[in-house]
């Protein structure tokens, strides 16, 4: 039986991929064998030493230590592209809600008062006030063209905008899905100079930490549409306030409230609201459980963030997965200790990610107590089971 501690709701149609005879799922498990999450800060968490896996139900991990969990040999899971579509309609929504000045319209619209015939000519009277423009002919600048980037780069350019991106780590797979028409920045400089309307789509990592700032802002043209749907540390707000009062920024729109937003009324923020759709919600649920659930039973990897793809169809009679640093001789003293307790390896596939590695093993035999305690007691090897 292997155990599973959720934190936030996860979809129940992810976790009926884990059969209640084999799992048992539950909002307080503190020996789980494997933890799912969204949004949930797990930087304080005691994680115990039982624990093989963490399954983020998404796509950012700043949430996840992973590093330490990495040093503890536990597989660090994500959902890539699961809930990109989710995320691409709300930018689109948070550009035209931009544009079109629909959130101080509302409010104002919200503010008036007297006979309907009274408002219908205060409306009337009021609404030059928020004429907006259009997205046609505009210049999109999109930051990091990965599972959202693209499908917002691509759903821009179908819209009439031009789109000019900028990734300096592109996946091939990404490149290829990306529209033709959009344009490649060659460095972040020449898309802020450019851009009308300019939106984020970066993981927050040391190097992307405020991205946007009072430097950054100066470079931009006036009455600029900035959109920030990825995580609050990107876009430094003082920066950003300042931007609005210059003329620099027209509207903010982002998915990171804040009291020093709250008050500005060309500020649209949400409740980190990108990825809250039934749809995203089930595919990042779905997603993240099938790969538990293979990592659990079968030692598969995919969608890790911190240990390599490893697939190996089931051949042998038992299998062995091992995670381990990624030092040199580790494999010669792996088998060293199967050939020595007469352990035959029948099938092997073991690759490499930064400074982990893995190597899963079918083997014509079975593999006693010893031999496993033995495997564990190399230096370097941090996670080593029976499967
Ligand atoms: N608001 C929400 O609910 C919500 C939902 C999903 C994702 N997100 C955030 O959006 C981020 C992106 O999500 P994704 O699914 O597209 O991730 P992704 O991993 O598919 O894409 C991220 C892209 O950013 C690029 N990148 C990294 N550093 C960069 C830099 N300095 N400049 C330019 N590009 C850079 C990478 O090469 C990659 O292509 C996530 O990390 C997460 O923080 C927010
Ligand atoms: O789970 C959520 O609601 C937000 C997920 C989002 O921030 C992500 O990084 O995928």
């Amino acid at each position: 039986m292997y155990t599973i501690q959720t934190f936030n709701a996860i979809s129940p149609k992810g976790l009926e991929r884990l059969p209640r005879d084999r799992y048992s799922i539950s909002d307080s498990a503190p020996d789980a064998d494997a933890i799912i999450l969204r949004s949930y800060k797990l930087h304080d968490y005691p994680f115990s030493d039982n624990l093989l896996a963490v399954g983020r139900a998404g796509s950012g991990t700043n949430n996840v230590p992973v590093e330490k969990l990495s040093g503890c040999g536990v597989v660090v899971f994500n959902a890539p592209g699961a809930n990109s579509n989710a995320v691409k309609e709300l930018v689109i929504a948070g550009m035209l809600m931009g544009c079109r000045n629909i959130g101080p319209a509302i409010d104002f619209v919200n503010g008036l008062q007297g006979s309907d015939e009274e408002m219908r000519v205060a409306a009337e009277t009021g609404k030059k006030r928020f004429r907006g423009f259009e997205l046609p002919g505009k210049t999109l600048g999109v930051v990091g063209l990965g599972a959202i980037g693209v499908r917002i780069a691509n759903t821009a350019r179908s819209l009439g905008m031009n789109v000019i991106g900028y990734d300096p780590t592109i996946t091939i797979e990404r490149a290829w899905q990306l529209n033709a028409e959009v344009e490649a920045a060659a460095n972040i400089d020449m898309l802020l100079a450019q851009s009308d309307f300019i939106t984020f789509h970066v993981p927050l990592v040391d190097s992307t930490r405020n991205l946007i700032n009072a430097t950054s802002l100066a470079k931009l043209k006036d009455n600029v549409v900035l959109l920030n749907f990825a995580r609050n540390g990107i876009v430094d707000e003082s920066a950003v306030l300042a931007g609005l009062e210059s003329g620099k920024v027209y509207t903010y729109v982002c998915d990171f409230p804040s009291n020093a937003l709250r008050t500005n009324p060309r500020v649209i923020a949400l409740p980190h609201l990108g990825a809250s759709t039934i749809e995203a919600e089930d595919n990042c649920a779905i997603m993240i459980a099938d790969q538990i659930r293979d990592y659990l039973e079968n030692g598969n990897i995919s969608n890790s963030v911190n240990l390599p793809n490893v697939k190996l169809p089931r051949t042998g009679l038992a299998r062995i997965s091992l995670v381990n640093q990624n030092n040199p001789d580790m494999l010669g003293k792996i088998s060293h200790v199967l050939g020595q307790s007469g352990v035959n390896i029948a099938h092997m596939l073991n690759d490499s990610k930064g400074n982990m590695a893995y190597t899963l093993m079918d083997v014509d035999s079975s593999v006693s107590a010893e031999t496993l305690a033995t495997l564990k007691s190399i230096p370097g090897v941090l996670k080593v089971r029976l499967l």
